[in-house]
Formats: structure tokens, C-alpha cells, sequence
């Protein structure tokens, strides 16, 4: 049995037109309806008939959903929540996307003060934004993570997993804090570095005259495409879990300190303990199937 016949999606861009394809797929009886902010984006919608239907507003787009899933960037999630909030069924479940989780929740329950809320993050992603950078096979193989608190009724996160399960996602179940202390470090961070490193180069290239660009090879251009994601949703982000990158920016502000030092006194044996054991982990990450340079990764996917 399907855990969900309603489910309304709010926001259509990346993840929110990836859910929608990827519940047209899976779950096809599904009815599927969808709501973007942006008029624009509502029209895309409608051109590439992500939804059985795209309603102009919030309201209109919940009031017979069985689950709602929020797709808009952290900081626009209590807004969004509060725009439908009077039009919820009351045995409606409402989730999320967001990729930090213990402000959304909080930002969630303050707007809908009765609702049955199920947390989650699917960990997947590309650089790419809107309603057309969407494919359904996004969450193959990747993990969604919930984040349900005390109180949470256990049938409703049963079915919120078995939502994710559905579209090909592996579901762990962890608290808001401790997700965001994890995040922090294997995606906050490297976001962060990445929109340094590239920012840096490119004052750097008031100085050599374009030489950045004209020689970046693999090493550079990889950061480039992280650094090339979405500046609305990345602010966000790191504003919303504040706490947690700034205190794995200390400890990664320290190690960076200890490299300088191997690389000041010529301490070549620390240098190669290192990179053995981060290319160790690089290799285990591969065996495990969780490389992102997958054929389809970032591509359109239609
Ligand atoms: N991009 C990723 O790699 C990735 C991965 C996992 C989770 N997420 C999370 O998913 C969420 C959406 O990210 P995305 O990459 O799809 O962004 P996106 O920019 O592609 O889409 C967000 C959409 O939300 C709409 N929106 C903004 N405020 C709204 C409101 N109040 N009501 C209705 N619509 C509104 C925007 O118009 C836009 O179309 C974010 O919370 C993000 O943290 C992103
Ligand atoms: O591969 C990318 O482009 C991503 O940034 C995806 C990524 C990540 O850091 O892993 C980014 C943010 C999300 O919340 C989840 C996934």
C-alpha cells in the first residue's frame, strides 16, 4: 500500500520538481499537486507537467493533501508553513527538504502549532537550481535522514520513511542537533571552502590577468561547481545552523594550521600520513556506491 494518495508539493525547484518526477515514477496513482512562490517557476511547472496540478496559492494547494512536503530554502520554511497553515487538514502530515534541520523544525512547529511534523533531509543534491535542473532518479541510493522529535507519532514517521523508501532513498533516523553537527562537517564545510577558495582565486585574478581561469584544471574545477551553488540556499543554511559550522570551522581552522606548520619545517612524514589516510577514505566511500561522478549525476534527465 502507498503511504501517501494526496501529496502537495511547496517549492518546485531542484528537489521539489525532483520529488514530483520522481513520485510520478514510483508512486504514479499519486495525486500530485504543487505550489512555487514564483509565478514563473509555476509556469514551468505547468509546461513540464510536473504536477497533476500547480495551485496559485499555498492554501489552495494543501487542502486535500495527506502530506505536504516543504522544498524552499531554510530560511523561507516558517513563512511557507504559515501561508497554508489554515487551510491544513488536520490529519495531514507535513516534512520537508531542508538541509539543516533544528531551526526548521522549530521555525515548523511555531507555525503550525498541532500539525503532525516529520522533519527530513535527503542528502542529494547538484550545484544546479529551479524546475528544470529536476530528475527522478535524484535520491536513488542516497539517504534521506528524519528528524522527528519527542512526542512525534511513531505511524506517521513510518510513513514519511516509507515515502523516501519509495522513491529509492536509504531512510536513518537521528535527532535535529546531532544531523546538524554531522551536515555541518560533510556538506557546511566543504560549501564554505569551496566559495573561499574560488572567491580567492578570483582576487587573484585582478592580479594575473585571467591566468586562474585559463589554467584550472580538475582540482580547481571541482570547487567551482560546488562554489557554483545556490547563494540563496546556502546563506540560508549557514544561518540557520550557525552553531554547528562555526564550531567544525575551529577545529578545521586548527588542522589547516598544524598542515602549515608540516609544510613550514619541511615535515614531510605528517604531509604523507595524512593524504594516506584521506585517500583511504576517499576509496572507501567509492566501494561503498556514494561516489557523486556517477554517469547521470548534474545532467538533464529527462
Ligand atoms: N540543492 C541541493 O543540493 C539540496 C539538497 C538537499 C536538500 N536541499 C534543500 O532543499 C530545499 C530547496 O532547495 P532547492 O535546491 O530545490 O532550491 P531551488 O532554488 O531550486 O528551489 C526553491 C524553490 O522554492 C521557492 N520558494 C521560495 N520561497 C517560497 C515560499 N515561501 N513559498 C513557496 N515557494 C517558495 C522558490 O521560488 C524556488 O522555486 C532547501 O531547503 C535546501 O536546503 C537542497
Ligand atoms: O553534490 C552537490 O552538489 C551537493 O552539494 C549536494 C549536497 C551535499 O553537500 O552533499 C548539498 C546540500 C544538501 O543538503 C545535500 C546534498
Amino acid at each position: 500500500m502507498l503511504p501517501f494518495a494526496r501529496v502537495s508539493v511547496i517549492g518546485l525547484g531542484l528537489i521539489g520538481s525532483s520529488v514530483a518526477r520522481a513520485v510520478r515514477q514510483h508512486m504514479p496513482t499519486v495525486r500530485l499537486t504543487g505550489h512555487d512562490a514564483d509565478p514563473t517557476v509555476r509556469a514551468t511547472a505547468e509546461r513540464l507537467q510536473l504536477c497533476d496540478d500547480i495551485a496559485d496559492t499555498a492554501g489552495a494547494a494543501v487542502t486535500d493533501a495527506d502530506l505536504v512536503l516543504l522544498c524552499v530554502p531554510v530560511g523561507a520554511m516558517g513563512a511557507a508553513a504559515a501561508e497554508f497553515a489554515a487551510d491544513l487538514p488536520a490529519d495531514a502530515i507535513v516534512s520537508d527538504v531542508g538541509s539543516s534541520k533544528a531551526g526548521v523544525a522549530a521555525a515548523l512547529r511555531a507555525a503550525l502549532p498541532d500539525a503532525q511534523i516529520v522533519p527530513a533531509h535527503p542528502v542529494a543534491g547538484t550545484e544546479n537550481s529551479g524546475p528544470e535542473a529536476g530528475f527522478a532518479s535524484l535520491f536513488h541510493g542516497r539517504w534521506c535522514i528524519l528528524t522527528p522529535v519527542e512526542g512525534t507519532n511513531p505511524a506517521a514517521v513510518a510513513r514519511v520513511e516509507a515515502f523516501w523508501q519509495a522513491l529509492g532513498a536509504n531512510v536513518e533516523t537521528m535527532t535535529p542537533e546531532h544531523h546538524d553537527l554531522v551536515l555541518a562537517v560533510t556538506s557546511h564545510l566543504p560549501h564554505l571552502i569551496a566559495y573561499t577558495i574560488v572567491g580567492t582565486a578570483s582576487d587573484l585574478e585582478q592580479v594575473t590577468c585571467s591566468e586562474v581561469i585559463k589554467y584550472s584544471a580538475g582540482g580547481f574545477r571541482d570547487f567551482t561547481r560546488i562554489a557554483a551553488s545556490d547563494p540563496t540556499m546556502w546563506r540560508d543554511v549557514f544561518l540557520a545552523n550557525k552553531d554547528a559550522v562555526l564550531e567544525m570551522l575551529q577545529r578545521f581552522s586548527e588542522d589547516l594550521t598544524a598542515l602549515q606548520r608540516a609544510i613550514r619545517w619541511g615535515d614531510g612524514d605528517a604531509l604523507f600520513d595524512l593524504f594516506t589516510r584521506t585517500r583511504a577514505i576517499r576509496r572507501s566511500i567509492i566501494e561503498q556506491g556514494q561516489d557523486e561522478a556517477r554517469p547521470d549525476f548534474g545532467r538533464s534527465h529527462e
